[in-house]
């Protein structure tokens, strides 16, 4: 298991670094981050937000119903197109715990990435998948979903983790 960064932290704000080859060592990553990202438990989790500055992210699109989990790890992603729709969605953050607020993203996209085989992926995606892919894009970019809310909105958010960080340092 990985520490998850806590909000706010510089390394959440940097742009991570394009993934040069696949490897074992990325692999071990990727096993890392899945085991990280289902015991938080969440359905996406991207590499900076346990401080490694790769473009890697993983997602599991476990449809709602069917139990059997599916795991994606996404290597140096990037969206090649975007729906005129949008969606709104109620979104949280593992980095931002407990806070949740409303984010309007395209509804649909197209993202391009190497799998953990090498292999070129294209996949189009809706719904709330489309929203985590989103998200957890921003994330390699070191954009939060706060970045998205009015100032006066973002700030409360910033001053309620710097007070939980306070508490937690303190045990
Ligand atoms: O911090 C992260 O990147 C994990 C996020 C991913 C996410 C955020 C908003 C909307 C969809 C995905 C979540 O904390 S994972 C927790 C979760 C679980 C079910 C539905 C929404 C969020
Ligand atoms: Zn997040």
């Amino acid at each position: 298991l990985r520490k998850i960064l806590i909000h706010p932290d510089p390394r959440l704000k940097k742009v991570a670094q394009p993934v040069a080859s696949v490897n074992d060592d990325m692999r071990r990553l990727a096993d890392d981050m899945l085991e990280t990202m289902y015991d938080a438990p969440g359905i996406g989790l991207a590499a900076p937000q346990i401080a490694v500055m790769d473009r890697m992210l993983v997602m599991d699109c476990a449809k709602e119903d069917d139990a059997t989990p599916e795991p994606m790890v996404l290597i140096n992603p990037e969206v090649v197109w975007t729906s005129e729709e949008r969606n709104v969605y109620e979104e949280g953050c593992l980095s931002i715990p407990e806070q949740y607020a409303e984010v309007e993203r395209p509804a649909e996209v197209e993202v391009s990435w190497m799998d953990l085989d090498g292999k070129t992926r294209r996949e189009r995606f809706d719904g709330l998948w489309a929203t985590c892919v989103q998200h957890e894009i921003d994330h390699l970019d070191g954009k939060l979903f706060i970045d998205y809310l009015r100032p006066l909105k973002r700030q409360m958010i910033t001053r309620k983790m710097q007070k939980l960080k306070r508490e937690m340092a303190r045990g």
